[in-house]
Parts: structure tokens; sequence; C-alpha cells
């Protein structure tokens, strides 16, 4: 008997301002995935579809083998990771960890020194009393990846979330968010621009234009096709830099 798909898109419709989505695909259980087209494409509209923050016209999202098309985020069984403003700005960083491993805040010893060690983790050690306005941005997003990893959920959506870290920072979170990804079993859906992180992390691709699946292929050699006009329109110069035909 096959397995069932982690996550599955089954002609799933959706439709806002401009934008008339269309989306079909399926993921195995473990497996990661970047997501990556032009701006305005529908590539956080796709994981808010899958995370239950909107909700299609048509079609069917399944879930771990459960139709979760109706139900709410918090019955998914999905951790998400927004592009900002992830963080209750009224409550300090372990708290606004803690509420990841339980929304009414019921933690025992065991549960706080989880927050703790999230926190070591992402290198935000001794910063659990603080608040969020006190922190930068990027370390803002390292507490909500930290608030996603305690949760351990069978599904991480995470939307552009080593943005702003640097090049250093940013490898070493994909490391930890792969670590951790292989500690829990879960599956990534990843959204990204950077085609050097979607290589070293993923390994399938989604590419998106104009509210479609322009490709779904594995990510090795991917940002080396020619036969993708939408690809290359997306890299730019840096398709030539790639090594791509010059004129
Ligand atoms: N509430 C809304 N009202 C009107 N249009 C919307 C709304 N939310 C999203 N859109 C439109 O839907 C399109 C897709 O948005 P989405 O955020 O999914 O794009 P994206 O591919 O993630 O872009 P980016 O890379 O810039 O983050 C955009 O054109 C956006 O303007």
């Amino acid at each position: 008997m096959t397995q069932e798909p982690a996550i599955a898109f089954e002609d799933v419709a959706f439709g806002i301002g401009d934008l008339s989505a269309a989306f079909s695909f399926e993921r195995a259980a473990g497996s990661v995935t970047a997501i990556l087209g032009p701006s305005g494409a529908g590539k956080s509209t796709l994981l808010n579809l899958a995370a239950g923050f909107l909700t299609p016209s048509a079609g069917r999202i399944g879930l771990n083998g459960k139709d979760v098309t109706r139900l709410a985020p918090s019955e998914r069984g999905v951790s998400m990771v927004f592009q900002d403003n992830n963080l209750f700005a009224h409550l300090d960083i372990r708290t606004n960890i803690g509420l990841g491993l339980d929304p009414a805040l019921r933690l025992d010893r065991t549960a706080w020194s989880q927050v703790d060690h999230a926190l070591d983790r992402v290198g935000l050690g001794g910063f659990g009393k603080r608040m969020p306005a006190t922190l930068s941005g990027g370390e803002q997003q390292r507490v909500a990846l930290a608030r996603a990893f305690v949760r351990r959920r069978p599904v991480l959506l995470l939307d552009e979330p080593f943005d702003g870290l640097g090049p250093g920072l940013a490898a070493d979170m994909l490391d930890l968010m792969l670590e951790i990804r292989a500690e829990v079993g879960a599956t990534v859906l990843m959204v990204t621009h950077d085609p050097d992180e979607a290589s070293a992390a993923a390994d399938q691709i989604l590419f998106i234009a104009r509210g479609r699946i322009a490709a779904d292929a594995p990510a090795a050699g991917f940002f080396d096709r020619a036969d993708l006009p939408d690809l290359l329109a997306y890299l730019g110069n840096g398709a030539k830099r790639r090594g791509g035909a010059t004129i």
C-alpha cells in the first residue's frame, strides 16, 4: 500500500484582488520543498491555504491523511513562521515561545526548560525576559523560529524565515531547521527568494508564477534549467552569472 502524502493540494482554487490561484501538488512525509517565484505570484497565499488562514473556494487540502480543508489553523498540526509580525508585542520572549507549547500557558518545569533550550539553539539564551520591541528584526525572527521548533508539529510552513539574518546566521538557522526537521520527521514548505538557500535545503522546488505551479521538480540542477521562461525571467542576470547563455 502506498503511504498517504503528508501534504496534498487537490485542485485548490483561491482568488483575491488580481490573483486567481489554482494549486495541485503532493509532498511525501519528511520532504523539504522550497517555494520560489516572482513577487506577487502567490507563494504566501499557498502557505496560508496550507495553514488554514485562507480557505479555498474549491478543491481539497489533505495533511497527513486528513482532510483539513475546513479546519482552523490550530486543528491542522502545522506551525507557520510568517515574514514578520510573528510575536505578541505585550508578552516577553519566553512567554511568546511558551504559548507555542500551550496556548493556555500551563507549562511545567520541563516545558519551560524546553523553551530555554530552544532560545539557546537560536543563539538567544538570556533573552527570555526581554520584550519583542527591544529585539532587532532578525532576533525577533529567530524567536519565531524557536517557537515553531518547540511545537514540533508534523508540518512546518516557513515564509522567508531567514531573511535579514545575514548569510552566516541564515546558514546556521537553515542547518538548525534541517536538524529539527529530522528529529521531528516534519514535512517542510519554505518560501525563499534565495536559489542558494533553496539548493542547500530542499529536495524539491515548487516554482510559482501568476498563481500557478509553473514547475514542480527536484532541486538538484533546477536553477540551471533553460526550458522555463518564467524561471529565466525571475533569475534575471543571475541566470547568466550561473553559466547560462549570454547574448
Ligand atoms: N487582502 C488582499 N487583497 C487584495 N489582494 C491581495 C490580498 N492579499 C494578497 N493579495 C494579492 O495576491 C497576490 C499574491 O500575494 P502573495 O502574498 O501570495 O504573493 P507572494 O508570491 O508571496 O509575493 P512576495 O514574494 O512579494 O511575498 C498579490 O498580487 C497580492 O497583491
